[in-house]
């Protein structure tokens, strides 16, 4: 696929706006996709955690390619899953999985709870 500018043109700044929010606001916030399997793994690993995550299935919202137009400006990264807690970017899957093999994704997501 092409480098494209038009993401940008794309999102709204009620879009942008409305997602800032839920980042700031959501203790997990998980952009996902239903048929992702690298969002699976995400969601499963949030839930042994007991995490109560906050997930957006990108593929089944009316506006869910502006949403993910918005996370690339917000965040830098277009994929999914895009996972924030505590309202720190962590990434996709492969870094939520770097956490919990260093140990450090269960204190994240306390912290993110208080
Ligand atoms: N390395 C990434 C891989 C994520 C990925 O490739 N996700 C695919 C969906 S399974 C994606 O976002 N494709 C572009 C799109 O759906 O717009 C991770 O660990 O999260």
């Amino acid at each position: 696929k092409f480098f494209s500018t038009s993401t940008s043109r794309m999102v709204s700044s009620a879009v942008k706006t409305k997602v800032e929010g839920l980042i700031k606001s959501k203790p997990i916030f998980v952009a996902s996709k239903t048929y992702c399997p690298y969002c699976s793994a995400s969601k499963k690993t949030l839930d042994s955690l007991d995490a109560d995550a906050y997930i957006l299935e990108l593929d089944t919202l009316s506006d869910g390619d502006e949403i993910q137009a918005a996370l690339a400006e917000i965040s830098g990264q277009r994929t999914v899953p895009n996972i924030y807690i505590g309202g720190e970017h962590i990434g996709g899957n492969s870094d939520l999985q770097a956490l919990k093999s260093n140990g450090k994704l269960v204190s994240k997501i306390k912290a993110s709870k208080l």
